[in-house]
This record gives structure tokens, C-alpha cells and sequence, in this order.
């Protein structure tokens, strides 16, 4: 029987590409999304493709919908083995600007997000009464301070933190958690990102892109593939060892 994956924020971006790359690794897959169409068209792409996969509204904010979510993918599988928290918003926030409101949503979703997805999904092994990896998304802005991401920054620092705890509360129960870090994706996200940053300084949007990119010491911006590559490595076998840990792929950014 296949081995059952569910990544969050699967409809664009680097969840789609994780999605992906674990259909091709030989999981089944469980595509959670915000809204149904999106994560409907990634899963029908798998689909095409021989692959098994469904689509499964949920807002990871919403710790009932996140606990729903894990329980549709088993009921639709039979087993249910790793879980990704790939979703999350990213304000942009020079310190002067960040409001309650901004840093309360982002806690919400990006740090609420990842503790139910942990919550969900080790409730679930426990009840199967087998193993399972956890895998969070954090940043190099979770590792480093990126000037404008005051708020961001703090929820992928946080992840980190959740990530290195439970990683320890939940060994004896066999399950691993790890985090990853991307540098610099050419995603939705980090247009956005990089346009907001350029708007706000009056500059064009190369500009606002640069801002990120001029660190790396690989010379190129990654793609969502990149940073699916090394989840691959954390949901498979050849990562058994590992936990606690975060997996930086910056191309050499943060600590060049
Ligand atoms: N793009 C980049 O350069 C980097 C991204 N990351 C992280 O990787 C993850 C994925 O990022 P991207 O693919 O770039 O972002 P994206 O914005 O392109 O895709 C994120 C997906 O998550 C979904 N989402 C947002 N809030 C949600 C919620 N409350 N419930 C369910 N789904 C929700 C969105 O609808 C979207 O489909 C995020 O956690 C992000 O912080 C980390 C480092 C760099
Ligand atoms: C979006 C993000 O995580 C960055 C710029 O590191």
C-alpha cells in the first residue's frame, strides 16, 4: 500500500511542487488548500498522471478544520504517514507599520497553522499506533533577520522553535519533525513580496527582487522543485535519524 502524505497550501507555489515531487516518490497525496479549486486542478494534474490524490478544503487557522482534514485523508487512503505544513502568508512589515491585526492573522495561520497540523497529525500516528514525519515550513527569514519582514520573520523563527520541541516531546511515539528553510522562491509569494517591497520605495519590481536576491552565493533564484527535492529527502527513509532539525536551501544566502 502507498504511503499517505498531506501537504498544506498545496494549490500553487511550493506546496504544489511538493505535492508533486511526493507523487512521484510513490505517496498518495492529500491537498489541502484555503479554497477547493485550486488544490481540485494540482490533484486532477496527479491524477492524470496515474497518481492518487485528493483535494480537501481547510483553513490550517482553524485547528477543527486542520483535525478534519487529517481524518478525510484516511478515510480516503486507509493510512495516513506524513504531514507537511507548507502553508502560510507572508505581510510585508517594516517595524513602523505592523499593526494587532497584521500580527495577529500571521500568527494565526502561520503559527497556528503549524502547531494543529502537529497536533492533527500526531494524534493521528498515535491512533494508528504507528510512525510518522512532520514536516514544517520555516525560511531563511526564520534563521536571519530580513529587514520588512518583522512579522513574518518572527512566525519562522517560531516555527523553528515548535519544530525543535516537538520534535523532542514526540520521539517516543516514532515521530520525526523536522522544518525546511527556503532562500529566495520564484513563487506567488515572493512576487508579492518583492512588489510590495519595490511599491513601498518607489522602485520597480527587479528592484524589490534584488533586495532578496543580491546574497546568493549560488546566483540564482530557486524554484519551487528546489525546495521539493530536499522535502522529498525528509518525508523518505533516508531521513529516519533526523529530528529537530532545519534544512536550510538558500543557495548559500544566510550564512555566506
Ligand atoms: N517563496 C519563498 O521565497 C519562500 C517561501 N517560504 C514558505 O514556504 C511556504 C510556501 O510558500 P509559497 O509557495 O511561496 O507561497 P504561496 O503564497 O505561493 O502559496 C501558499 C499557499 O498557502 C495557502 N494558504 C495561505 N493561508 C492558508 C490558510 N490559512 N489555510 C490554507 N491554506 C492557506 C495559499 O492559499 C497558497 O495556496 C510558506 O510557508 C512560506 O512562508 C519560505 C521561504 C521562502
Ligand atoms: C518569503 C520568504 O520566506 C523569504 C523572503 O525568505
Amino acid at each position: 500500500m502507498k504511503k499517505v502524505a498531506l501537504i498544506t497550501g498545496a494549490g500553487q507555489g511550493i506546496g504544489e511542487a511538493i505535492a508533486k515531487r511526493l507523487h512521484h516518490d510513490g505517496f498518495a497525496v492529500a491537498l489541502v488548500g484555503r479554497t477547493l479549486d485550486k488544490v481540485e486542478a494540482v490533484a486532477k494534474e496527479i491524477q492524470n498522471d496515474h497518481g492518487d490524490a485528493i483535494a480537501i478544503q481547510a483553513d490550517v487557522a482553524e485547528r477543527d478544520e486542520v483535525f478534519a482534514a487529517v481524518q478525510k485523508a484516511y478515510d480516503h487512503f486507509g493510512d495516513f504517514n506524513v504531514m507537511v505544513n507548507n502553508a502560510g502568508v507572508a505581510p510585508t512589515t517594516p517595524i513602523f507599520e505592523v499593526t494587532p491585526e497584521v500580527l495577529a492573522e500571521a500568527e494565526r495561520i502561520n503559527v497556528g497553522g503549524t502547531v494543529w497540523g502537529i497536533q492533527a497529525a500526531a494524534t493521528m500516528f498515535k491512533k494508528l499506533g504507528h510512525s510518522g514525519k512532520i514536516i514544517n515550513a520555516s525560511s531563511q527569514a526564520g534563521m536571519t533577520g530580513n529587514p520588512n519582514l518583522t512579522v513574518y520573520g518572527s512566525t519562522k523563527f517560531a516555527i523553528r522553535g515548535i519544530t525543535e520541541t516537538t520534535a523532542k516531546e514526540l520521539a517516543d511515539d516514532g515521530i520525526t519533525v523536522n522544518a525546511f528553510c527556503p532562500g529566495i522562491v520564484v513563487t506567488p509569494m515572493m512576487n508579492d513580496i518583492a512588489q510590495q517591497v519595490a511599491d513601498k520605495a518607489g522602485k520597480p519590481f527587479e528592484w524589490g527582487m534584488e533586495q532578496f536576491a543580491k546574497d546568493i552565493a549560488l546566483k540564482r533564484l530557486s524554484q519551487p522543485e528546489d525546495v521539493a527535492g530536499c522535502v522529498s529527502y525528509l518525508a523518505g527513509p533516508d531521513s529516519n535519524y533526523m529530528t529537530g532539525q532545519s534544512l536550510l536551501i538558500d543557495g548559500g544566502m544566510v550564512f555566506n
